[in-house]
């Protein structure tokens, strides 16, 4: 029984993520939470003909049944950016929604894997395992804030301007977090392509601002919302592969918990407790984070950019659940 439940699973992402997952062989049961619509997209996706069992679940009172027994919880809850908004100004309203769903979560499903795509991730990822270290079931291996989509990104990009470049053959490493310049793609690592030192500046500039010209293009209607889908389908996928069927050897990006600073995980000495980089997954999550060398220097320069900006991002997330006055349900 592989219970996968998608919270948000009536928005843009959440619709054609929950569509994508529907054709996984490797999940048994899909369940759809929201605090709309969940019902008639449920509905809806349970008449196709693939094998796993499709449940709607609307509203707080019905997310303890969603929830209960997952294997793995997809959370793409929460406003969308509008364009002249950053992520960071999405967390002023998503802060409050991902830490309510960790908290059901955390009583709940404790043990479940946690992909977290709500923006701001750099911020919405500490929420979470804030929340979770709160609740005594913190498990750093199982909690992953999804950075794919800038990865499918940054291969679709480098395709563009190098053809020989197989998009779906190559992936790229991108590490950092998921917002602007805090995105940093490793391309002096892709082989058997080179670049001029403007195409660096290009393409590097375009991946981190990647989710603008989305925005921008939706003039007001949202933000990415089917390419996320795709990028969160893989990321999933590649992690019930891992867990389920005991695949080895399968590299996503994602961030991360590394541990306190200077722990053993902590493997590009950044300082950061969160980082996205290269992880290795297994049966448990994360087995292992991949190293980071020989950069460029100008990488190294992006890399330092990202760590400024994370510092205040991780900290923002962390101080929105350890200095929260206690909630009246916890008084009772
Ligand atoms: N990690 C990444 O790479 C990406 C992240 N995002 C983020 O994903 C989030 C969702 O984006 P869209 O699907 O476009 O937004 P949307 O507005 O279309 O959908 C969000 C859904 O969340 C639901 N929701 C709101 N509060 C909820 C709660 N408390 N519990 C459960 N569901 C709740 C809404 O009813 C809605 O159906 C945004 O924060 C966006 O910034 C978007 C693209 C890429
Ligand atoms: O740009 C946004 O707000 C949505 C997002 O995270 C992305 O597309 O990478």
């Amino acid at each position: 029984m592989v219970k996968v439940v998608v919270c948000g699973a009536a928005g843009g992402i959440g619709q054609p993520l929950s569509l994508l997952l529907k054709y996984s062989d490797l999940i048994t049961h899909l369940a759809l939470y929201d605090i709309v619509n969940a019902i008639g997209v449920a509905a809806d996706l349970s008449h196709i003909n693939t094998a796993s069992k499709v449940t709607g679940h609307v509203g707080k009172d019905m997310l303890p049944e969603a929830l209960r027994g997952a294997h793995t919880v997809v959370i793409p809850a929460g406003v969308p950016r509008k364009p002249g908004m950053t992520r960071d100004d999405l967390f002023r309203v998503n802060a409050g929604i991902v830490r309510d769903l960790a908290e059901a979560c955390a009583e709940h499903c404790p043990k479940a894997f946690i992909l977290v795509i709500s923006n701001p991730v750099n911020s919405t990822v500490p929420i979470v395992c804030e929340v979770f270290k709160k609740a005594n079931v913190f498990n750093p291996r199982r909690i992953f804030g999804v950075t794919t989509l800038d990865v499918v990104r940054s291969s679709t990009f480098v395709h563009e301007i190098k053809p020989q470049f197989e998009p779906h053959l190559n992936r790229i490493t991108v590490v950092g977090g998921h917002s602007g310049a805090t995105i940093v793609p490793i391309l002096s690592q892709i082989k058997n392509v080179s670049f001029t030192p403007e195409e660096i500046k290009t393409l590097t500039h375009r991946i981190q601002y990647g989710g603008d010209e989305v925005v921008k293009a939706k003039n007001g209607a949202g933000s990415a919302t089917l390419s996320m889908a795709y990028a969160g389908a893989r990321f999933t996928t590649s992690l019930l592969e891992a867990s389920v069927r005991g695949k080895r050897g399968l590299v996503e990006s994602a961030y991360v918990y590394l541990g306190s600073p200077g722990a053993e995980r902590n493997l590009h000495s950044t300082g950061l407790e969160y980082f996205a980089q290269d992880v290795e997954l297994g049966p448990e999550g994360v087995m292992n984070v991949l190293a980071l060398s020989d950069l460029s220097a100008e990488e190294e320069a992006l890399v330092k950019t990202a760590i400024g900006e994370l510092k205040a991002n991780i900290s923002k997330g962390v101080k929105f659940v350890t200095s929260a006055p206690v909630s009246a349900k916890a008084k009772l």
